[in-house]
């Protein structure tokens, strides 16, 4: 069904009054077809119109159609006309509410870091690994009792998003990639608001962010590591640690920039002799999503965007492009080392959070995983 075609759907928003959050709000609000409908953050913003409860920190002002909604706490009742839920939520209560609403036989798109690891929970970048969405019917049945609509999928960490997508298009074009190093700049943003004290990061760089460079070294593989049969249990992710040839190391810093994370990437080919960073360039350029291939209204027509410029991608140009729904690579060149290095930039809470929900909704519609009774 092409999107032009698709009917309104409902959708909900937890943790509506976060960082991620209001960045939800802004995308859904201009949305062709997803229609916001109810919103959920803590007891502290529950009973409040939007507007009173949220600390609105976007440079455009709250929309009208959310401005005078009540924030629910998040509880699946508040929620049941809707066909989606997004979730924003604090990793710390994302867990069991989460699993309250997959329960409730309701569709969870969420952000948080609790269910990415369950072999059975698709790990999907919209912009590489659509074919993931073929587990839900298995994590359906699996569940006790089965469920009939109900799903938890969840987007990668940014940093992950940022760097899976290059990499999965050198793997298209080039084969398999041996290993990888990889060094963050994170902007502040991603640790959320209030975030780190000013006194932490104005005229500083942190060289620590907790769990993140662990995160990105098996999300990674998760995300390229396709998915397998293996029999009672059916389809599952790939086992993350082993079956995967790639070797990952990151290493991750925050950065006193506001928005888009900035990353500096080697790899090493399982292919002698290597691309050269020219091939390489052009095979950067030419990768295109299935979101896109599909007609995703929110996928960017640029899934890459490769920067000739010697000093570009950096986060303040380049983190709003196509508002911010793709990465941006520059400085392509020979690594002494390892084969290839190059700059990518993402935009964390766009590409990196909110867009990359959008945009796995907008797939589970187009591929039927939406019932149409919430349409
Ligand atoms: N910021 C980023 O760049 C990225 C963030 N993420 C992930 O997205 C999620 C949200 O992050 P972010 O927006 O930065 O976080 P924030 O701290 O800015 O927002 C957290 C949200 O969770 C709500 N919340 C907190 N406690 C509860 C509770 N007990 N019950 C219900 N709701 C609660 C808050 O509501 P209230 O206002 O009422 O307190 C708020 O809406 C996290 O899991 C994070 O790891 C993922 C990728 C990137
Ligand atoms: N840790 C990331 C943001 C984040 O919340 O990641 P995750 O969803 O993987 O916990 C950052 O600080 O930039």
């Amino acid at each position: 069904m092409p999107p032009h075609d698709t009917k309104e759907v409902k959708v909900g928003v937890l943790g509506a009054t976060g960082t991620v959050g209001q960045r939800f709000i802004l995308l859904l609000s201009q949305h062709p077809y997803f229609v916001i409908h109810a919103l959920g953050a803590s007891s502290r913003s529950a009973g409040k119109r939007y507007s009173q409860a949220v600390t609105w920190k976007q440079t455009s002002p709250v929309p009208a159609a959310v401005r005078n909604l009540v924030v629910n706490e998040c509880k699946p009742e508040f929620f049941k006309d809707c066909g989606v839920v997004f979730s924003g939520l604090d990793s710390d209560v994302a867990g069991d509410i989460e699993s309250a609403f997959r329960i409730a036989e309701l569709i969870v798109f969420s952000n948080a870091k609790n269910y990415r690891r369950d072999p059975h929970v698709p790990l999907i970048v919209p912009l590489v690994n659509s074919s993931h969405f073929a587990m839900v019917p298995q994590q359906r049945a699996l569940h006790s009792p089965p469920l009939k609509n109900g799903f938890i999928l969840t987007n990668a960490n940014c940093s992950t998003t940022g760097v899976v997508v290059p990499l999965a298009a050198l793997e298209k074009a080039f084969g398999p990639l041996e290993s990888c190093m990889i060094t963050t700049m994170q902007a502040i943003s991603g640790a959320g608001y209030p975030g780190i004290p000013s006194l932490d990061i104005m005229d500083n760089v942190v060289p620590y962010i907790s769990g993140e460079e662990e995160k990105i070294e098996w999300e990674t593989l998760k995300i390229l590591g396709g998915i397998a049969d293996d029999g009672d249990n059916g389809l599952k992710a790939f086992d993350m640690h082993g079956k995967h040839p790639l070797r990952i190391s990151a290493s991750c810093n925050r950065v006193p920039v506001i928005e888009g994370h900035t990353e500096c990437v080697s790899v090493r080919f399982a292919r002698r002799p290597p691309p050269s960073p020219q091939q390489v360039r052009e095979a950067l350029a030419a990768y295109t999503s299935d979101a896109y291939a599909l007609g995703c209204p929110s996928a960017p027509r640029h899934t890459i965007f490769v920067h000739e410029e010697a000093d570009r991608p950096q986060p303040r140009l380049d983190r709003d492009y196509q508002m911010g729904a793709g990465v941006s690579v520059g400085r392509v060149r020979q690594c002494r080392v390892l084969d290839i290095k190059f700059v990518v930039l993402a935009n964390n809470v766009a590409i990196g959070a909110a867009t990359s929900s959008i945009l796995n909704a907008e797939l589970a519609v187009l591929k039927g995983y939406i019932p149409s009774h919430s349409t």
